[in-house]
């Protein structure tokens, strides 16, 4: 196109950025991380920015050869010049093409380097987070920050400096060598520049205001789809949804997103147009006043056309750097987004001198680095840790993983001890609770704001939720926690993994208090089974070895078929390689349970907490469940927050939480005859399943004799 800067796209794009980012400050020393992450690819930067520069030669060396061609070659009647020179503006077409593959492979291999590098950066340090900040931030942000700000951030490194770099050079040469050429036709093209620059600035700047109201009703958009699409969504439209009306409020978001993308098309065309036209403008005018020159025998003819050329690349470069500054900012403000994730410290971290649970010398782990989860040595390794007392602790390093225990494992009175030898875990470890005291982290320690969609407004610190909560399950007794819902009976099991810490008194497995053990042993010894047991969408194989990546066919068989679901998976045509998850097979609320216990056996933990299943199961997926939980629960110490009546009756010490406190404690039968809270609970709670013939009859008949 005739006048058209060659960038005129991208200094359109340019003006689309947001302007307001320039009133953002940036945290100190960002420019200087920012190098740090630079400093490996310095070599392809510097290649890249010399091979900028020399495409910036070129865009001189066009014109000037033109004008040779004319003045030394067309207007002298010279053939032989007329074809050198002609060969030269071919030679260096074929130049302008070679460099700028080159280009294109420093920026890709440095931009693209660059991305690896922030995204597995941020990746790794986010999984490292506590399930908290999972909690409050929104899934949808995180990914964007892993996606849209890393990309943002690699722009600073390559494009906008390439751009920077190679418009600053390009608009040098161009106005030095067109001033050399005619001081006074440069002057009047640069007098008509303010004519363009002021409207483009206006436009532009309505430009990024319709962008940033485009990108929120696309979102807006989006998350509707994305709510009514999924499958819990869909069946409460389903349910309860109005079908018109809902058409008629996406169609209405979807005309939103329609009409502001016409207004978007329109001013982003006058933008173009408007550049278009002023170097087309000013072409016209360099040919006329520059024409009366050449007439008059003041001007070559070679001049005036090398002008003209040089001044459809001055607009470009020129406009595109008045508006660097946005450029630039947008660019450090994705890496500052980027930084403030990686800044922040897991609130749940192995301590420096953190060391093995039940390890014999309880050395400190590797390193001592605080990010990085060590002790992976010690955990796996060679030498079978003991629990304090000397005796061999299991789940770490040497713990037995045969799973020969389908047979059936009496659950009655010292059910706990009833496992034999190489069946599961050899000495399961206490688990104390010393006076614990609890609130959830606020926001403030655990999140970002900008990852929450809704402004946070809750900086205060967290309510307690617990209060002095003291206890001990003995090695190998099942211990059940009960009480009405949001009593902390979660809560209190949160913290034996340590999803969180508490915030006074101590959780201790093995006598060892859980903040002192690297977070990897300690969940190398604790097996959790949640009410609805997460499966990736993979096979029951990859799912499986989720728990222990070394388990052979055999072994996932023995544990499927402990957890009574060996026979369902026998029957899938595919077998062990049949996807289960989200996506795959369906499973149901029961099997699914099943198969989480059949990962928790082949991990063979040594200290169980498990949530059982509230949803209503069938009598036969009832049955297999408890077996699965027998075989699960048999000689490991076990927290399990229980909604079945045989479980209660079968634990060792029952733990009524109320309000954050242990309300009450025994055993079934003692807190019946109490008459109090549990006796209540089980009223309204658990006698109902007495008569589905769980064994309650005699805790029934105990509670009528109230
Ligand atoms: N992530 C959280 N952040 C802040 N408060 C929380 C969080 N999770 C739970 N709570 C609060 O802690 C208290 C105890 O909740 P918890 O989930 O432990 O109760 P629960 O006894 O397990 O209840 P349910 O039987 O209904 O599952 C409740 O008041 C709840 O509102």
């Amino acid at each position: 196109m005739p006048g058209m800067p060659g960038n005129g796209w991208q200094v359109m794009a340019s003006f689309r950025r947001d302007g307001s980012v320039t009133q953002q400050r940036l945290k100190p020393g960002t420019v200087k991380r920012i190098a740090g992450y630079a400093r490996p690819y310095v070599r392809e930067l510097v290649l890249f920015l010399a091979l900028n520069s020399l495409g910036a030669l070129i865009v001189v060396a066009n014109p000037l050869l033109l004008k040779a061609i004319i003045d030394r070659g067309i207007v002298p009647q010279r053939h032989d010049l007329v074809v050198w020179l002609a060969v030269a503006v071919a030679g260096l077409a074929l130049l302008e093409a070679v460099l700028g593959l080159a280009q294109r492979w420093y920026s890709a291999r440095v931009g693209e380097g660059l991305i690896y590098d922030l995204r597995t950066q941020v990746f790794g340090h986010v999984q490292r987070q506590p399930v908290a900040f999972f909690m409050r931030a929104q899934t949808g942000s995180l990914v964007s920050r892993l996606n849209n700000d890393v990309i943002g951030a690699q722009r600073a490194l390559t494009t906008t400096l390439s751009s920077v770099v190679s418009n600053v050079i390009s608009l040098v040469l161009v106005l030095i060598t067109m001033m050399i050429l005619s001081w006074q036709v440069t002057l009047i093209a640069l007098l008509l520049l303010p004519v363009f620059i002021f409207p483009a600035k206006w436009v532009g700047k309505r430009l990024s205001g319709i962008s940033r109201e485009q990108m929120k009703l696309d979102a807006e958009m989006s998350s509707l789809m994305t709510e009514r699409f999924n499958v819990a969504g869909a069946m409460l439209a389903k349910l309860y949804g109005r079908p018109a009306e809902e058409e008629e409020n996406f169609s209405q978001r979807a005309a939103r997103v329609r009409d502001i993308g016409v207004v978007a098309a329109m001013y982003g065309r006058v933008f173009f147009t408007a550049l278009t036209l002023v170097a087309a403008l000013a072409t016209a005018m360099v040919y006329g006043v520059g024409g009366f020159l050449v007439v008059d025998g003041n001007f070559q003819l070679g001049t005036l056309v090398a002008l003209a050329t040089l001044l459809t690349r001055m607009y470009g470069p020129l406009t595109a750097l008045s508006n660097v500054h946005v450029d630039v900012m947008t660019a450090l403000v994705s890496f500052d987004r980027v930084f403030e994730v990686l800044d922040l410290k897991p609130l749940i971290a192995d301590k420096k001198d953190a060391r093995v649970l039940g390890g014999r010398d309880g050395a400190a782990s590797p390193g001592g680095d605080l990010d990085a989860l060590d002790g992976r040595g010690r955990a796996d390794g060679p030498e079978s840790p003991a629990s304090p007392d000397g005796r061999s602790a299991s789940g770490t390093g040497g713990a037995p993983h045969v799973l020969d225990v389908g047979g059936g494992v009496d659950l009655g009175k010292g059910h706990a001890r009833a496992a034999g030898p190489g069946q599961v875990p050899a000495e399961a470890p206490s688990v104390e609770f010393d006076d614990v005291q609890f609130a959830y982290p606020s926001a403030e320690e655990v999140s970002l704001a900008s990852l929450e969609s809704i402004a946070r407004t809750d900086t205060a610190p967290g309510r307690e939720v617990l209060h002095g909560v003291s206890f001990t399950a003995a090695p190998g007794q099942l211990v059940a926690l009960v009480g009405p819902s949001g009593a902390g009976k979660s809560t209190i099991t949160h913290l034996v993994s340590r999803l969180y810490d508490v915030s006074d008194g101590a959780v201790r497995i093995g006598g060892q208090d859980v903040r002192d053990v690297t977070l990897e042993s300690l969940r190398a010894q604790v097996g959790v089974v949640s009410q609805d047991a997460h499966l990736f969408h993979d096979s029951i194989r990859v799912n499986m070895r989720y728990a222990r990546p070394d388990a052979t066919d055999e072994e996932i068989l023995a544990a499927l078929e402990a957890a009574q679901v060996g026979e369902l998976i026998a029957d899938m045509s595919e077998g062990l390689d049949t996807v289960v998850g989200d996506r795959g097979y369906r499973l149901s609320g029961g099997e699914k349970q099943r198969l989480a216990i059949a990962r928790l056996l082949l991990k063979a933990p040594s200290v169980v907490v498990l949530d059982e299943a509230t949803a209503h199961l069938d009598s036969e997926s009832e049955a297999a469940v408890q077996r699965a939980l027998r075989t699960a629960l048999a000689g490991r110490t076990s927290l399990v927050i229980a909604h079945r009546l045989s479980t209660i009756r079968e634990a060792d010490q029952i733990l009524v939480i109320s309000g954050g406190r242990v309300a009450e404690r025994g055993r079934h039968e003692e807190l019946l005859l109490e008459g109090g809270l549990y006796a209540e609970l089980y009223r309204t709670q658990f006698a109902r399943q007495a008569g589905d013939g769980d064994g309650g009859g005699r805790a029934a008949s105990l509670l009528s004799q109230e």
